[in-house]
């Protein structure tokens, strides 16, 4: 094999071009390519993209390898039109150090199918109390830049100040899950109407536009950088809008399932629909997209979670939060984003692989298609729709709230470093 032909794409939804990848780099772009030995790949009526980067992907391993393994969630990434990923620390051990966060970097070395990137915790266990040795995991061979205690939030803003001045010295990045705690406890579902219907405790969403705030003022005191994990309120654009006028150094991600789904979902009592932050209301939807068109948001990040059936098929109460999300990321923001106008091809560039890469320091990411660049590349079917069946989804987690929908956009091909996970629409012999 000693090469491949993408065959009559349109580039970024632009201009229809054949795109030549030999030895994991692009050797030539232009019209009516000569394919010489390389194998075509008919990309007819298909959009190119550089590979989907995924700034919030929660892998399970170490610990919880029932629910996902660094291989399992490489294949969902792969399938999804991922390139790469960044794998949270809230594992079981966590990883607040450079020997977990290197284990997690070499799985996903072997498995392969899409570079891991393993994000460090910010303090000690999660538990909010001492700062984790950032440097050491930063020095490590996993590279680390993004710190996160995702899952809780970094509370005391005495430890969040240290932090950001911390990693200020190599160009790190703190990404904080913002959710005060004492406004949150015990909380269920979003805190409105629905919650005092159904009689569920309620997740405000001052709880999450309090600690933005507080942060965004931290982050440009400090002069650091802040990245603010899954957005879900029309209250946070506004404030994230405030603080990059300031000129501050933060950036934010909102989660494809916030773009679609409202708190009117807890009314059946499924927890495949408890998530954290919670589902909003229809009106926070409407913000959400909206910020993300303007660029106040700027990445699309999955949050995928998955979770076992005996951690998700119980009570809603006992149930654990969070959704799976790599395979369904892109489908749902071509329905929620582009089908309706409000973001074209090169803005899903920008949000789904650009700037994530940009955040998170990948260099070979985030590229668009050219000569001489690296062959990250997805290859999606815009026109083709499928039909989400959980069973069918890559890794033994089937926490999807997107089963049974019928979704736009079918990623036919995903290329890592010059190499194809995904053909036709399949994993690659070699990938599976
Ligand atoms: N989003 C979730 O509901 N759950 C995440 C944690 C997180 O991202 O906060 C998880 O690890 O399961
Ligand atoms: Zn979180």
């Amino acid at each position: 094999m000693t090469g491949w032909l993408i065959k009559g794409a349109s580039i970024l939804g632009r201009e229809r071009a054949d795109v030549l990848v030999e030895s994991g780099r692009i050797t030539g772009m232009g019209a009516d390519l000569a394919a010489g030995d390389a194998t075509v790949v008919d990309a007819d009526g298909q959009i190119l993209l550089p590979g989907l980067v995924d700034l919030h992907t929660h892998l399970r391993e170490p610990g919880r390898e029932d629910a996902e393994t660094v291989a399992s969630g490489s294949r969902a990434a792969a399938l999804g039109g991922f390139t790469a990923v960044c794998a949270m620390a809230n594992t079981d051990p966590v990883a607040d150090t450079a020997g977990v966060v290197e284990q997690v970097w070499s799985l996903g070395r072997d498995a392969g199918l899409v570079d891991v990137q393993p994000i460090g915790a910010v303090t000690v266990g999660l538990a909010g109390s001492q700062l984790a040795e950032l440097g050491a995991m930063a020095a490590s061979a996993a590279k680390v830049r993004i710190f996160s205690d995702d899952g809780h939030c970094v509370s005391d803003p005495r430890l969040m100040r240290r932090a950001l001045e911390y990693v200020k010295a190599f160009d790190g990045v703190i990404a904080q899950h913002a959710e005060e705690p004492s406004l949150t406890a015990g909380a269920q579902m979003h805190e409105g109407a629905v919650s005092a219907r159904l009689g569920l405790a309620g997740w405000p969403a001052v709880a999450e536009e309090a600690i933005i705030a507080r942060d965004a003022l931290l982050a440009g005191h400090v002069g650091s950088r802040l990245h603010v994990c899954h957005v879900s309120t029309a209250g946070s654009v506004e404030i994230l809008r405030w603080a990059k006028s300031k000129g501050w150094r933060v950036t934010a991600e909102v989660c494809p399932h916030h773009l679609l789904l409202t708190d009117e979902l807890a009314g059946s009592y499924d927890p495949v629909y408890k998530v954290n932050p919670p589902l909003r209301t229809a009106d926070d939807v409407a913000a959400l997209r909206q910020g993300l068109a303007e660029g106040i948001i700027d990445v699309v990040a999955t949050d995928h979670a998955p979770h076992t059936l005996e951690d998700k098929e119980c009570e809603w109460s006992a149930a654990r939060p969070g959704m799976l999300g790599l395979q369904t990321a892109l489908p749902i923001v071509i329905h929620t984003m582009v089908e309706p106008g409000a973001l074209d091809w090169d803005g899903v560039a920008e949000r789904m692989s650009r700037t994530p890469a940009r955040i998170a320091g990948l260099t070979e990411h985030g590229r668009d298609p050219a000569v001489g660049g690296p062959a990250n590349l997805t290859l999606v079917d815009p026109a083709a729709r499928w039909t989400v069946v959980p069973s069918e989804l890559a890794g033994p987690s089937r926490n999807t709230p997107y089963s049974g929908m019928t979704l736009p956009g079918v990623v036919t091909a995903t290329f890592l470093h010059g190499r194809p996970t995904v053909l036709g629409g399949k994993l690659t012999e070699s990938a599976s």
